[in-house]
């Protein structure tokens, strides 16, 4: 669905902030991307987006080339940043409807869906309010659903975890369980590791813009616990 390959890029000529990346996200994977600050997460994660231009490697989803074909790919994919920039004068519902718009979901499949993700995420009784009003994690829910609501093959999300209340990052969690049982593929960063050992069967370890580990998450943790091999990793290869 995702295949990554020789993925580099650099802001600065002379440092690289992702350098040789290569990573295949399937049909049916929750793949979790973990690294510490300034690893290289985000450049990544943009770059598959499309919103971020790149020179070096190929990026293609469900086979379509993001730098030769990004419309296409677009339709394939939702993607979350870490800081969803909304547009603060809508409310809700028109926000939801202008992203069904632009996605061309029809009506039935739209009013069911945003019904059921917002009751999800219990952001019903707020949709008719203007964005402008919402708390940071209510912005986060409602960008969230704009997401869900074309049914993306591909769900790209960077720290969707972060401003999350307890039980929104429970309902999200399952949401995502339940796309990949239907067949999306999903990859995500976190610094949460508890949640990335829990929730996915894949994992990769990306450190100076480098993957030092990647593959099943019980191929990458063994025996021990993610924590512990992503701290020693880190250690390790300093
Ligand atoms: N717009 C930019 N201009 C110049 N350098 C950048 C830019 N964005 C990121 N970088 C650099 O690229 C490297 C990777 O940054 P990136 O944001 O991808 O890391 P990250 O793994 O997402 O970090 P974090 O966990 O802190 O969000 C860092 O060295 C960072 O300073």
């Amino acid at each position: 669905m995702l295949k990554i390959t020789n993925f580099s890029k650099s802001y600065k000529s002379d440092k690289k902030a992702v350098d040789g990346l290569n990573l295949e996200v399937k049909s049916g994977d929750i793949f979790g991307f973990i690294g510490h600050n300034g690893a290289g997460k985000t450049t990544t994660i943009r770059a598959i987006a499309g919103v971020l231009d790149f020179e070096e490697g190929e990026i293609t989803v469900d086979g379509v080339s993001i730098r030769k074909d990004p419309v296409t790919c677009k339709k394939k994919m939702a993607y979350i940043p870490d800081n969803p920039d909304l547009y603060e004068h809508l409310t809700g519902i028109g926000y939801l409807n202008f992203i069904g718009d632009i996605y061309e979901v029809k009506k039935f499949d739209r009013e069911t869906l945003i019904e059921k993700y917002s009751d999800a995420f219990e952001l019903t009784s707020n949709l008719g309010d203007t964005i402008s009003s919402y708390s940071h994690g209510m912005k986060q829910k409602l960008a969230i659903i704009a997401a869900l609501i074309h049914r993306p093959m591909l769900l790209i999300l960077d720290e969707p975890f972060v401003g999350l209340d307890p039980k929104a990052a429970f309902t999200l969690k399952s949401i995502m369980s339940e796309m990949c049982k239907n067949g999306s593929a999903i990859f995500f960063s976190t610094h949460v590791l508890e949640v990335a050992e829990k929730l996915c069967n894949k994992i990769a370890i990306i450190k100076g813009g480098k993957l030092i580990s990647v593959g099943t998450t019980a191929e990458v943790k063994g025996n021990h616990s993610l924590e512990d091999v992503f701290l020693e990793l880190i250690d390790v290869q300093n």
